[in-house]
């Protein structure tokens, strides 16, 4: 399985964001997404998760599911957690699974994790019954993190992930994304934050010229830097 961007470009409110960004993600791969504030990252991520169309360019994903697109084949994590506050932890779990179809292409071995256990795995079973708007910063992104578990897809776009983390729930989100990369997922992550996934690349985004037209280089700075 391997994604594949080509020549993307994206606009946003009438101006163009960038051009010409092409790059490749292989199964288990991660894909580090940097550069300055206002660059393009959460752009990028929102048009492979087929919320932002791109004005020019393709997205095509080999080995997936044929008569599905990328972006049905992704999970994405971004700065809103899409709770609902009325529902408790548990419905709101419930809604996702129900909600989402999930996408298991022959390279991934992800599987769904029941409601209950997901919210386990991520600390926060005791609040299972708690209306979600009683939950915590912290814990609203725990449970919105849940949500990648009930139903397994294997494109993870997450958008600073750890926002609103603290150090223990950073490490075990580390953790689990080191584990969708072993089942054969893979990774884009926008963040400012490093985060030590194996192997993984980074495709900085800047601005490359005086006219202030920002594009990408995708290639990786060492070797060490995929494989280290
Ligand atoms: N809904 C929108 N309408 C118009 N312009 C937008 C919209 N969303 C983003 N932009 C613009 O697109 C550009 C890229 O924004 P984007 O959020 O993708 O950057 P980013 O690299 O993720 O930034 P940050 O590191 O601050 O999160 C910015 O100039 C921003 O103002």
């Amino acid at each position: 399985m391997k994604l594949l961007a080509e020549n993307i470009a994206i606009d946003r409110g009438g101006r163009r964001v960038f051009s010409g960004l092409s790059f490749d993600l292989d199964a288990g791969h991660a894909l580090i997404v940097t550069g300055q504030n206002g660059i393009g990252k959460s752009s990028l991520l929102r048009t492979l998760a087929g919320l932002v169309p791109p004005t020019e360019g393709t997205l095509r994903l080999q080995g997936g599911e044929t008569e599905r697109s990328p972006a049905e084949h992704a999970h994405y994590f971004g700065h809103q957690s899409a709770v609902k506050p009325a529902l408790t932890a548990l419905e709101n779990l419930e809604f996702w699974r129900d909600f989402l179809q999930p996408a298991r292409p022959q390279a991934f071995s992800g599987f769904p994790v029941a409601t209950d256990a997901a919210l386990e795995m991520l600390g926060i079973g005791h609040t299972a019954r708690l209306p979600a708007a009683y939950l915590s910063a912290g814990q609203t992104r725990r449970l919105a993190l849940a949500r990648l578990f009930v139903c397994p897809r294997p494109i993870w776009l997450m958008d600073e992930p750890t926002s609103a983390l603290d150090t223990a729930s950073e490490a075990l989100l580390l953790t689990l994304m080191q584990d969708h990369l072993t089942h054969g997922g893979m990774i884009l992550t926008a963040t400012h934050t490093p985060l030590a996934l194996r192997p993984s690349r980074t495709l900085h985004l800047e601005a490359a010229d005086p006219a202030d037209m920002p594009s990408a280089d995708g290639e990786p700075d060492s070797l060490e830097e995929i494989y280290g």
